[in-house]
């Protein structure tokens, strides 16, 4: 398998060089050359495998030479051992309709540990082939930080810098990063927002300077094994409620648009999914552009759902570049209008082509919270705020489709991480489970930094350890 950039101008890398590189060189992100499909019946003969059984089998066109079969299924059975939940993704039945797909048993509570448990080990991997240093910078509205930083802590030939928006991520989010003191982890809280801190971290890929003395790398979904990985629940959730058979529609509160991408890989590969409903809260940018074509961003606005508090969604650019019949010259194009205008309109070939797959509606803050209120007293679920905003528009699209279609809202966090915004909406205060431990204990650590590229840069290049061969600064 070989992954090409959706601008067109990097060289194609296979599944360790995608791994390990994280941004492509020409600003663009990698995608599968061409999208690996399943007939019927390899999906009919899924049904029923283990976890990390199923992750193996979804995984192995993706990883193509750079694994062996059963060192991937090897790591596989690593990466999802340390769930709380044997089913690793179990799915719970709300009503005759609605489902949750409970993505937060991992080690910090939320979806991202699916993807993350699993590259960590795939970065441990590769880079003991070689003799190299990986220096990971990444960007976080909460959730990504503390499953970046559990999966690589400790690790050898690995360090990672780790920025938040200050102030803008709830107290649990914050304190899991920042109370992991280890040698090779380094929180920094910039002044300033999400989008922000990920265009300095997209901005470090492109700069020569520090790319020529350290190896950066990507934790953030811009990184493909991230999305690889996510494709997998798909796959869980539908072969419970009967796929190949049956259809399934699923909807997915997005910031980044990576988890709702990995649903859209789900479908290109054979799954049946009959509807992704993409669900925004105030920073509605993902509605403004599914349901107008206006992918125009303006200012993040702090909400209770912090981790889609994001105006700048790095992963719409694979969905662009799909949809624009993967011309790698004219999304450059696009791209370059959008990142000095920060405006871009969807053509209508682009907007059909969404159409197809994707509806989108936009929660507002009442709505979220009369969702968690119903959730509570009609089926007895505790569900936190982003996991409500999905559910609100799994309710508010179900009658756009056929009766017999199950909706999965995807559950990604735990009620835990948002107890606040969760007693206010249910008057229940949900406990930590103890597999978090003494969170509210611990000391923190963390650099508190200025919101500017250079500031940042800075600090890595004096703190980061240069790659192997670099020259002196
Ligand atoms: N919502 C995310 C933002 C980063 O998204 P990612 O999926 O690209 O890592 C977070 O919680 O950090």
């Amino acid at each position: 398998m070989k992954y090409i950039s959706t601008r067109g101008q990097a060289p194609s890398l296979d599944f360790e060089g995608v791994t390990l590189a994280g941004l492509a060189a020409d600003g663009g992100l990698y995608v599968p050359e061409a999208w690996p499909q399943f007939t019927r019946d390899e999906i009919a003969a899924m049904a029923g495998l283990p976890y990390a059984e199923l992750a193996a089998r979804i995984m192995t066109p993706f990883v193509g030479e750079s694994l062996t079969p059963q060192r991937l299924r090897e790591l596989t059975a690593q990466a999802y051992g340390r769930f709380a939940h044997a089913a690793v993704t179990p799915l719970r039945q709300l009503d005759e309709r609605h489902w949750v797909l409970e993505l937060f048993h991992g080690p910090t509570l939320a979806f991202k540990d699916v993807a993350l448990q699993m590259l960590g080990l795939l970065f441990e991997e590769f880079l003991a082939r070689r003799d190299d240093h990986l220096t990971i910078v990444g960007a976080t509205s909460g959730d990504t930080g503390s499953a970046a930083i559990d999966a690589v802590a400790g690790r050898a030939k690995v360090d990672i810098f780790m920025l938040h928006p200050h102030g803008r991520v709830s107290d649990v989010q914050r304190r899991q990063m920042t109370t992991v003191i280890a040698p090779n982890v380094t929180n920094i809280a910039i002044d300033g927002s999400f989008d922000d801190a990920q265009a300095m971290v997209k901005r470090m890929f492109n700069d020569k300077a520090m790319t020529d003395r350290f190896g950066i790398a990507a934790v953030n979904s811009i990184n493909w094994a991230r999305l690889m990985s996510q494709v997998v629940y798909y796959f869980a959730a539908a072969l419970q409620l009967g796929a190949p058979a049956r259809e399934v529609a699923f909807a997915v509160p997005t910031g980044n648009f990576g988890d709702v991408f990995a649903g859209y890989v789900a479908a290109k590969m054979g799954l049946p999914v009959k509807r992704l409903i993409v669900a925004t809260n105030i920073n509605d940018i993902l509605h403004r552009a599914l349901s107008t074509g206006d992918y125009s961003a303006g200012t993040v606005t702090p909400t209770a759902a912090p981790s889609m508090d994001i105006q700048v969604s790095s992963n719409f650019e694979r969905l662009l570049f799909d949809a624009c019949g993967r011309d790698g010259a004219a999304l450059s194009a696009q791209m370059a209008q959008f990142d000095a205008t920060k405006d871009l309109q969807l053509t209508n070939a682009q907007r059909e082509a969404m159409a197809a797959l994707f509806t989108s509606a936009r929660c507002e803050p009442a709505q979220m919270a009369q969702t968690m209120r119903w959730a509570y007293e009609a089926c007895g679920e505790v569900l936190d705020p982003h996991t409500a905003i999905g559910l609100y528009a799994a309710r508010a699209q179900a009658g756009e489709l056929p009766a017999d279609v199950p909706v999965v809202t995807l559950a990604t966090a735990h009620p835990a991480k948002f107890v606040d915004a969760v007693e206010r909406a249910t008057g229940v205060r949900p406990p930590l489970p103890a597999r978090v431990g003494d969170l509210f204990e611990r000391e923190e650590r963390c650099e508190h930094l200025p919101g500017t590229y250079e500031a940042v840069a800075a600090y890595v290049a004096d703190h980061a350890t240069p790659k192997t061969g670099a020259k002196e600064a």
